[in-house]
């Protein structure tokens, strides 16, 4: 109803950036919970997961997309066609640059990018300011600043955060300490919002099916420790979800199918480990994330399968969820 929701704002927001720019982690810090998977490898980040951040003047919808890179494959072809749609249904844009690493090609190219769609506002956004001191990080704002003159583009705003400092403090250090640079962020974001009703019911923190989320966890486990080519290489689908039949009620337990896919026998191999110690591991590892996502007890059953270059496979990569 029209006046309902008078002074509320809501609507959508990307972060975009190049690989390993610190933008899944950012998300997780905005929406306070995690639910984009996050690696110390470039790429981790394949689908558009959505976070949902709630205040009471505003709703902020993001979608986490890809790093864009220069396709080699198919499958890279597809993520960077999916930044590109993203990027034109969004009201506002967070492009980051990392304060620890100098601003180098790839950030001019999708200044570049950015610039080619000129009405979307941008906000320039420099992470992981934990990393460096007060003079570095002045010489990153300033030199953010000076690619958007470079590349046309107006910022309306340049801020500095820390996803990391905001994810590591507790909800008691968080309330007390005021608002840090994620809260600031998230009011410049709801600032370029227009006036509307909230777009999610409240405490919805992501509208990705669960068996989406449980995926990821499972392939951020099989991506720990794995080197090379490899982690592009995995895939994970969940076959089933289902609770245990004849279980108490206060003891529940859910049953989770998955596959792991990766693209030749000598990666099957090297995942499933010396006498599946690793796959062990990995199961384990994912197991206790998906609980605690989930909030209920889970026996989790792993396969490692081989779909032979499926990166580069239409099929396959239909089959795969891409
Ligand atoms: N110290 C510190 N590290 C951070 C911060 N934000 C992210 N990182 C680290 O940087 C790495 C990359 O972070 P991601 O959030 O996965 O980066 P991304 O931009 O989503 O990467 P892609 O999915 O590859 O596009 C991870 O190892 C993070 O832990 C931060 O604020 N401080």
């Amino acid at each position: 109803m029209i006046g309902d929701y008078k002074g509320f704002r809501s609507g959508f927001a990307c972060f975009v950036g190049r690989p390993n720019a610190g933008k899944s982690t950012l998300t997780n810090a905005m929406v306070g919970e995690k639910i984009a998977i996050t690696s110390n490898r470039p790429q981790t980040t394949r689908h558009a997961i959505r976070g949902i951040v709630h205040r009471s003047d505003g709703q902020l919808v993001i979608v986490d997309t890809p790093g864009l890179h220069r396709p080699r494959t198919l499958l890279g072809q597809r993520l960077n066609d999916l930044v590109r749609t993203t990027w034109s249904e969004v009201d506002v844009i967070g492009v980051c640059f990392p304060a620890n690493e100098d601003i180098g090609t790839g950030d001019r190219y999708i200044a570049g990018e950015m610039a080619a769609i000129g009405r979307t506002p941008k906000i320039a956004v420099v992470t992981k300011s934990d990393l460096v001191g007060p003079g570095r990080l002045a010489e990153q704002l300033a030199g953010v600043a000076a690619l958007g003159e470079e590349a046309g583009i107006a910022w309306a705003d340049v801020v500095p955060v820390s996803a990391a400092e905001r994810l590591a403090a507790s909800a008691e250090k968080r309330a007390s300490a005021g608002r840090d640079q994620v809260e600031l962020l998230a009011e410049l974001f709801l600032a370029q919002m227009p006036e509307g009703p909230p777009l999610y019911p409240d405490g919805e923190l992501t509208d990705e099916p669960e068996e989406t989320l449980v995926a990821e966890l499972v392939r951020e486990a099989a991506l720990e420790g794995v080197r090379d080519e490899l982690p592009h290489s995995i895939a994970v689908v969940v076959e089933e979800m289902i609770p245990r039949e004849d279980r108490p009620a206060d003891r529940p337990l859910l049953d989770i199918h998955a596959s792991l896919y990766v693209e030749r026998d000598s990666q099957k191999a090297i995942v499933i480990g010396k006498k599946g110690a690793r796959l062990r591991e990995v199961g384990t590892n994912a197991r206790t994330q998906i609980e605690r996502l989930l909030g209920t007890p889970v026996y989790l059953d792993l396969h490692v399968k081989v779909a032979k270059d499926w990166q580069r496979d239409p099929k396959q990569l239909g089959k795969l969820g891409f």
